[in-house]
């Protein structure tokens, strides 16, 4: 379907907005009509220049407090949109959102309100402008799409439609199934966003935090299905009032945008099933990644990971043939160490590798999803791989499953020692990437609609140096988790990012690793009084704890114990033990961790 989006999304001038927009590849945008009073180019500069970007002038909003009002205040609202018409003509647009009015309306009355949209639709008409009458949340008297329908409805009027925007109305609760009784034809426009669940004044809410598709926690494709329904053809539009996106690059906003779109017209079409149009963009299927395939660390000198690896239990499997990469691996946990082009660099994560069914259809759905793709040099007799840039930067390797224990790769290093056949490390259990700010929402987005991981509720951690927001996203079946950290803005240097091991014996593996030498993230007496306090603990198991620096989490039966390395430059390492099916990250004990690293 055609795509649209509102330059109220985007930062910039109203130029750069219209650039960006084009440039992402979107069919046409909403003109938020601030953006052009404050533009230096006449309407009709805009509209050319919105022909030279071939892009449509879909929708002029908003005209506000149109409706439910005194004669004399009407008057006065006859005489203002009229101006807009003539503005409209000159830009060459032909569909005015009016909506619900908060500021001036006096009479509670639906026929009133619709005496008044049907004279503004006879006004409009002359100039060939259609009137979409959206319900506000927070309008004064209609707050709800299902009054503007009645409202359109007693109108009767052919330039009288409804603007449906899924934030007013899932915001408040509304149920969108009766968006089934409008007529398609009487659509005339369609704003989508999302948003995350927050108890705060939908105004507010509204104002500050939406979020694109995929990105919040409305349920979008169901309400685009329902939207479907009725026969609407119009274009997908996105609404997105976010202080985050306003502040930041409009060109990369823009690509996310379309991304966000791209992926909902999918899901719709998956719940529309049989009934779905043909022109929803379809994207190929994809199973969820079937596991990590490895972790990279990129530094000038990765020497000081490598010291961990060992201390850890990690075998060396040896160089790579042809570039300055080194392999470790315990069970089926493989560590890239590469040192290739990093100068300068401290030991940072810089790529995972999944494992997916098919690397072809993967890619495919990354490409059509606007994954910036990345472009390593690979050498004659290598493996291709395909790799993608997540927001963050962090490279995203797609490599096929292995058919055997160790991925086929692995054969491209040399001079190690052969794999350990009994290790206590198993597998990567999560993987900890620290996201910009800016960067976050984006994120959240990426890994689900590009890897189709799940979103799980995200929670704050305090830390001495702010709050960190934390969102898990992982696969349905647990063997893919990524922890998404949302460094509070400021930060200077940032925080570590980590990698977490998951193994069978986490006491003895902590006594061998401290063996060799390790040292473990040293953790408060104090916090091993609260634990106990917390948890009545067998005094021998806190005595363990308490000696090896383990941290301690308990979930009914299921129980969470766990330890960190010290920080290697941007990288330090966790070692985690899963006892009878724990499925969290002992989120009690972030705090601790953040306070340790920081504390000198
Ligand atoms: O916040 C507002 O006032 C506003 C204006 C126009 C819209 O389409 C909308 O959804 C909200
Ligand atoms: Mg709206």
């Amino acid at each position: 379907m055609r795509t649209s989006i509102a330059t109220v999304c985007l930062s910039g001038t109203l130029t750069q907005k219209m650039e960006a927009c084009a440039a992402a590849g979107f069919d046409g945008i909403e003109v938020f009509e601030p953006d052009l009073v404050t533009a230096p180019q006449s309407p009709e500069e805009i509209r050319a220049l919105a022909d030279r970007l071939g892009i449509t002038l879909d929708l002029f909003q908003p005209f506000r407090d149109a409706e439910g009002v005194d004669p004399a205040t009407f008057a006065g609202n006859v005489r203002r949109a009229e101006a807009k018409f003539r503005l409209m003509r000159r830009l060459g647009m032909d569909t005015m959102l009016v909506c619900s009015n908060v500021g001036t309306a006096s009479v509670d009355d639906d026929h009133v309100s619709a005496a008044q949209l049907r004279e503004l639709g006879d006004l409009a008409a002359g100039y060939g402008v259609r009137l979409a009458f959206e319900a506000l949340a927070w309008g004064r008297y209609v707050d709800d799409y299902r009054r503007a329908w009645r409202v359109v409805e007693l109108a009767d009027h052919p330039a009288v439609g409804v603007c449906l925007d899924s934030f007013h109305i899932l915001s408040r609760g509304h149920d969108p199934k009766a968006i089934e009784q409008i007529p398609g034809d009487k659509v005339f426009f369609l704003q989508l966003a999302d948003a995350p669940t927050l108890s705060m004044d939908v105004l507010s809410w509204s104002r500050h935090h939406r979020l694109f598709p995929g990105e919040g926690s409305f349920a979008l494709a169901e309400f685009l299905a329902h939207v479907l329904r009725t026969g609407y053809d119009g274009p997908l539009s996105l609404e997105v009032f976010n202080d985050t996106f306003r502040q930041t690059d409009p060109d990369r906003t823009a690509r996310q945008a379309l991304r966000s779109l791209r992926w909902l017209e999918d899901q719709a079409a998956r719940q529309l099933g049989g009934e779905a149009g043909p022109d929803l963009v379809r994207l190929p299927d994809v199973d969820e990644p079937a596991g990590l395939d490895f972790v990279e660390v990129k530094a000038e000198d990765a020497g000081e990971v490598e010291v961990l690896l060992r201390q850890l239990g990690f075998t060396f499997r040896g160089r790579h043939r042809s570039k300055p990469v080194r392999l470790w691996t315990q069970g089926s946990a493989r560590v890239v160490c590469n040192e290739q082009q990093a100068r300068d660099m401290p030991p940072t994560l810089s790529a995972i590798g999944y494992e997916v069914s098919s690397t072809a259809v993967s890619a495919d759905r990354a490409a059509r999803l606007l994954a910036p793709q990345v472009h390593r040099r690979t050498y004659a007799g290598e493996q291709e791989l395909a790799a993608f840039a997540a927001p963050d930067g962090t490279e995203i390797f797609l490599g096929e499953v292995p058919e055997g224990p160790d991925a086929t790769w692995t054969v491209e290093f040399e001079q190690g020692a052969s794999p350990d056949p009994d290790p206590l490390v198993t597998h990567v259990d999560h993987v900890n990437l620290v996201q910009p700010w800016q960067h976050y929402d984006e994120a959240v987005l990426f890994y689900s609609s590009v890897l189709g991981l799940e979103a799980q509720a995200a929670l704050e951690v305090a830390g001495p140096v702010g709050l960190v927001t934390s969102q898990v996203m992982r696969s349905r079946d647990g063997r893919i988790r990524l922890a998404l950290n949302l460094l509070p803005a400021g930060i200077e240097g940032g925080l570590p990012q980590h990698i977490a091991f998951a193994c069978r014996d986490v006491v003895t593996l902590a006594r061998e690793a401290r063996a060799r030498g390790l040292r473990t993230l040293a953790v408060p007496d104090n916090y091993y009084e609260d634990l106990d306090a917390r948890f009545d603990l067998a005094p021998d198991l806190l005595a363990t704890l308490r000696e090896l620096d383990l941290l301690y989490d308990r979930d009914g039966d299921a129980e969470f114990l766990h330890f960190y390395t010290a920080t290697a430059g941007g990288v330090f390492l966790e070692v985690v033990e899963r006892r009878g099916g724990y499925d969290g990250y002992g989120a009690a004990n972030a705090p601790v961790r953040l306070a340790a690293q920081l504390s000198r």
